[in-house]
């Protein structure tokens, strides 16, 4: 028996598909396309980009200094490929000088000789060309990738919780794995790669018709023959890959949420469905999987042969012009190496045009980031405030008092959550928020913190308003706990520090003796020096929620918010604590 709709098959295929793409394609896994084993990634986004001259600009802003480097990169890679061509072109004559009846043993063995060291010296010279061009290219790439990479991590640290609220998490980080790495691709290879790709086929093409004009034409007339094949091929094999690449995301995203939510399953005896659901995905990626494959696979030895057609076709005619015209064996030799390897730039460029424009794509997505609006900056008359216990210099000391005068605020503007809210807090005095579910009591310490700001009313600490205090400064002020606990990996003594980072080892256990954290802390394997996993996920919730507050504590700040963060803690914990708390 089925337990599983065909709507429901429809919407798990939807759901996952799409949650699961990003986590398939940061995985790094690369699509087989035109002219080679991988294709580009960012292609799985069928992402394009808007405004490609506009995007190198601005890329070529980030390798900035290094751009003088980049002109001996291209001489480098003109050196390589010009000392590949000339390579095999030297074997005209050393073949012709073989085959001449009018030379004695000797004078060919001496010839063979002189050629292979004549060769073997330009192959070297390609060698070195090739070894400087990738050394440097590697260096500026390397460089540019690390000052996108600050400047996009630098702007997330600076934008407003607004943008987090509305981006999910997925999709920032692809914007630091898999768009930067698309990014990086381009600048180590894809570029001088490309103009190597076109110098390879300029220079092929004219030495085939400097070799013999006939059987140039005669090579060159089935190359539209075999990029249409090819771009046929190449269409297929994109198109099973997204299904693939779909599918696949649909079984990565499933396992994940069937992983994260076991309990879940086990207390609604969910499993027989989650069994049937999983099968369900994992057939159908098996079967888009079966297909994505064989196009992949096919088209390396579909090419090879078809292209074996032409080079039969000009070995032929080139074999009869031998024996009809004064057409020498060398020139046929170097003619259908060249023929054999003509189409190989052909199908490189076009895969290399799909890594840069799906480069681009990503390098869009980054600037998008760092596009973004920025929390508001300090004005520049913004004060300093500091409390009695942590004096700052040149700060206004405040002992805490918090106003609310006629503060209005919704986080959009068709939806009011705060309308006309007064409110005070004296220094010392304890106030708890009591209301429904959604009312809006998270809110309003988010806008004392100024994680948003505030549309009409006032919000004044010690009568300053807090628009004209520096934002930093107004937040080392107030400790806040929030509704989720979050744990950085490291030791407990470290997650407590993080609260003030001067903090000394006493003050540390102080603050974890105000919250009534030290006993269980003591009981910890490695006591202060437990290293924490998994946000804390070797504590319970209320040890970790303790952990929380004795962050706040330790910052000695003379505003205190606990939004919620006590549930998890046990009453007689919670008075302990409450009461021993010394702001
Ligand atoms: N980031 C946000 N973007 C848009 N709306 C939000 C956002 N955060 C909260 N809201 C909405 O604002 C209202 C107030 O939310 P708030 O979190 O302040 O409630 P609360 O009183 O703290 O609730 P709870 O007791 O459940 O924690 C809710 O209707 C909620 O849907």
């Amino acid at each position: 028996m089925s337990y599983i709709s065909e709507e429901r098959k429809e919407a798990l295929l939807r759901r996952y598909g799409s949650k699961g793409m990003k986590q398939a394609d940061s995985a790094g896994r690369r699509p087989r396309g035109f002219g080679g084993p991988g294709g580009p990634r960012g292609s799985i986004d069928g992402g394009k980009p808007k405004n490609v001259y506009g995007t190198i600009n601005r890329l070529l802003a980030y390798i900035g200094r290094d751009k003088v480097k980049i002109p001996f990169v291209f001489l480098c890679v003109f050196g390589s490929t010009l000392a590949s061509l000339g390579g095999s072109y030297i074997l005209r004559p050393i073949i012709n000088n073989l085959v001449l009846a009018d030379r004695t043993a000797e004078e060919k063995i001496n010839n063979l000789i002189m050629g292979i060291l004549i060769m073997a010296s330009i192959y070297f010279v390609g060698v070195i060309c090739s070894y400087l061009q990738q050394k440097i290219m590697i260096g500026v790439s390397q460089n540019a990738l690390v000052r996108i990479r600050e400047e996009l991590f630098s702007k997330i640290q600076k934008l407003p919780l607004r943008y987090h609220d509305t981006h999910a998490h997925g999709d920032i980080m692809s914007r630091f794995t898999n768009d930067l790495d698309s990014v990086g691709e381009m600048l180590n290879n894809t570029l001088s790669q490309i103009f190597s790709s076109v110098l390879t086929l300029i220079g092929t093409v004219t030495l085939m018709f400097i070799t013999n004009w006939i059987l140039a034409i005669v090579t060159i007339v089935t190359v539209p023959f075999l990029a249409y094949v090819g771009s046929m091929i190449g269409k297929q094999s994109r198109k099973y890959f997204m299904a693939q690449q779909q599918a696949l995301g649909a079984v990565n995203g499933y396992i994940e949420e069937t992983v994260t939510g076991q309990k879940i399953i086990k207390v609604f005896c969910h499993e027989k469905t989650t069994m049937e659901e999983f099968d369900f995905l994992s057939d159908d990626l098996r079967k888009k999987q079966m297909k994505a494959q064989f196009f992949g696979s096919i088209m390396g030895p579909v090419m090879g042969n078809l292209s074996q057609i032409s080079y039969a076709l000009s070995a032929s005619i080139g074999g009869m012009l031998c024996l009809t015209s004064n057409f020498d064996i060398g020139g046929l030799t170097i003619f259908t190496n060249y023929s054999r390897h003509f189409s190989r730039p052909v199908n490189e460029l076009s895969h290399q045009m799909n890594t840069i424009f799906a480069a681009l794509a990503g390098a869009e997505r980054v600037f998008e980031v760092m596009d973004e609006r920025s929390e508001m900056v300090d004005s520049s008359d913004a004060i300093e405030i500091c409390s009695e216990a942590n004096r700052v210099e040149g700060a206004r000391i405040i002992k805490g008092e918090v106003t609310l005068k006629n503060v209005t605020f919704g986080y959009t503007p068709d939806k009011v959550v705060l309308k006309n809210i007064n409110l005070k807090a004296k220094p010392g005095q304890k106030i708890a928020f009591v209301g429904s579910t959604g009312a809006g009591k998270t809110t309003v310490t988010n806008l004392i913190n100024r994680f948003y700001d505030i549309e009409e009313g006032q919000i004044l600490i010690d009568g300053i308003d807090i628009k004209n205090i520096k934002k930093d400064s107004l937040r080392a002020n107030i400790a806040m706990v929030l509704q989720d606990t979050h744990l950085f990996s490291g030791t407990v003594r470290e997650n407590i520090r993080y609260g003030r980072l001067d903090a000394t080892d006493e003050e540390v256990i102080t603050a974890a003796k105000i919250v009534s954290a030290h006993s269980f802390i003591e009981r910890l394997p490695d006591g202060y020096d437990t290293a924490l996993e998994g946000d804390g996920s070797n504590l319970s919730q209320g040890e970790r929620q303790l952990l929380n507050i004795a962050r706040a504590a330790i910052s000695k700040a003379p505003i205190l918010i606990l939004d919620e963060a006590t549930s998890s803690i046990d009453t007689r914990t919670e008075n302990t604590s409450n009461g021993a708390w010394t702001n």
